[in-house]
């Protein structure tokens, strides 16, 4: 069997852990001679590299590992780039969150004024990605997570439109595991049809392996609880926050009963709700600050220290399944059915043909296949057809330097009341991401 070798963009993220814990545990399906990590922050980096190259040798000593801020000596003979970077860190999460909210709008990382001054930031850094892998590892395939998502995959399809990159969410698969809960199967007992764009979706259809209908089922549960199940998903999802956004689906679940939501419609069809119940003195960004961030560096300190990672500090969770799977799946050539961020192209067919959309396609050995969804109802389309064009002037105005794109963008968001409070919100925006945007004139 031929051993591959992997990078992970973004070596110091709070998610390297999991994922390197998966890729270990995951030899015998996809067997490896090398992981490397990557990332443009060495004192970060070095903490979780340092715990994994004890984990690693404790575990798979056969498995040559190394983690470096060099684009050469990371991207050079590797076959996969796992990239999830976040340009500006949480400290510019943090101003995501917090400077919509004293304009009175959303602050959320990947949706509204937040998600665009996040994508404003991300696509020159994911570009540059996608460049080191062509120079240094022309064979090679990035798999990315890199926020905001529907942001990247525009900017990748407009800037890249032939690089082996396939952009990614876990959250679908997450609630996906919420649902196979709520029947008593498992995700990989379900079949599904969904559609939308990422972060912004609906699931149509959920089967069973005998083609049981069970979204009526599903349905039911969802109008009562949300997706909070009985047994915890993952640790991140205990959190306070993200419980209310599974509960709050009920209510996007009865703006139309017909089909399954994804959570983050929350930010477009309850903003007003969501600006009440947010704190602007401490967001979701000061949340992950203080959990998962800490959770996961002392973890890595303490294996450091006690020179061991036995004590299973380490955890695996959704976001590494699917990843590594979707590997797997281009690697063997599986033709796996896997939701992810492609260009449309007719597979919804009364839909732009150049929006990127989130929808299940079958994976293989040349990338994504995408799956016809069929016609989309007047409701979704108008929805996904606003947000769609803000994705799109996002990357116009980058490209184009445009000011006048960005404050149209952030007009036409569903998040944001008029084109006065866009303006005011783009000049706050603009000072604290002097740093990182292109100068717009
Ligand atoms: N698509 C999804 O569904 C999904 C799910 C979970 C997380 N994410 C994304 O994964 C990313 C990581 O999340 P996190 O909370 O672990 O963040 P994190 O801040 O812990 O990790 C991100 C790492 O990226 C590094 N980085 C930033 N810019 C870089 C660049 N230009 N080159 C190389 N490295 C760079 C940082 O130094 C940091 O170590 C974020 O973009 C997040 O939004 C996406
Ligand atoms: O607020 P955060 O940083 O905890 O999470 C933001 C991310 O949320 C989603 O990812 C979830 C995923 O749905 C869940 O299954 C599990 O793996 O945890 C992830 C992170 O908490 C979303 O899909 C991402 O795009 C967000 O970055
Ligand atoms: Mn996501």
């Amino acid at each position: 069997m031929k051993k591959y070798s992997v990078v992970i963009a973004g070596g110091g993220s709070t998610y390297t852990p999991g994922i390197v814990m998966m890729l270990l545990n995951s030899l015998d399906k996809f067997p490896l001679y090398e992981i490397k990590l990557y990332d443009n922050d060495a004192e970060r980096q070095k903490i979780i590299g340092d715990a994994l190259a004890i984990a690693i040798q404790e575990q798979n000593p056969e498995i040559r590992f190394n983690y470096t801020t060099s684009p050469e000596e990371a991207f050079t003979n590797v076959d996969f780039c796992m990239a999830h970077i976040r340009s500006g860190k949480y400290k510019m999460r943090e101003l995501d969150e917090k400077i919509p909210l004293k304009h009175g709008v959303i602050g959320q990382e990947t949706c509204g004024p937040g998600g665009i001054a996040y994508g404003m930031r991300s696509i020159g850094d994911i570009i540059e990605l996608i460049d080191y892998m062509e120079k240094y590892s022309p064979h090679c395939w990035m798999l990315n997570y890199s926020n905001p998502a529907a942001i990247v995959a525009e900017a990748c399809r407009v800037l890249r439109p032939n690089s082996k990159i396939l952009n990614i969410c876990d959250m679908p698969v997450g609630t996906l595991r919420r649902m196979s809960q709520i029947v008593g199967l498992t995700p990989q007992d379900l079949k599904i049809r969904y559609f939308g764009l990422n972060h912004f979706g609906w699931w149509t259809s959920v089967k069973d392996q005998k083609g049981n209908e069970l979204l009526p089922q599903i349905r039911d549960y969802v109008s009562q609880y949300g997706y909070l199940t009985k047994i915890e998903v993952d640790t991140q999802h205990t959190d306070a926050s993200w419980q209310e956004t599974h509960k709050k689906a009920k209510d996007l679940l009865a703006v139309d009963p017909r089909f399954l939501p994804n959570t983050y419609l929350k930010y477009y069809l309850y903003p007003d709700y969501v600006v009440e119940h947010s704190n602007p003195e401490y967001t979701r960004a000061n949340e992950v600050i203080d959990g998962r961030e800490k959770r996961v560096f002392s973890a890595a300190k303490s294996i450091i220290e006690q020179k061991t990672a036995k004590g299973g500090e380490f955890h695996i969770d959704t976001h590494a399944y699917f990843i590594v799977d979707l590997a797997r799946a281009i690697a063997y050539d599986t033709n796996e059915r896997m939701l992810l961020i492609v260009e449309n192209n007719g597979a919804i067919p009364n839909f732009s043909h150049d929006a990127m959309v989130e929808i299940p396609c079958l994976v293989g050995n040349s990338g994504a296949e995408p799956l016809n969804q069929g016609k989309i109802p007047t409701f979704q389309k108008g929805l996904m057809e606003q947000q769609v064009a803000v994705e799109k002037l996002v990357v116009e105005a980058w490209i184009e330097h445009s000011y006048q794109k960005m404050w149209q963008a952030l007009t036409l968001s569903k998040t944001v009341p008029s084109a006065t409070v866009a303006k005011a919100l783009l000049d706050d925006l603009i000072i604290a991401n002097q740093d990182y945007w292109p100068e717009l004139k």
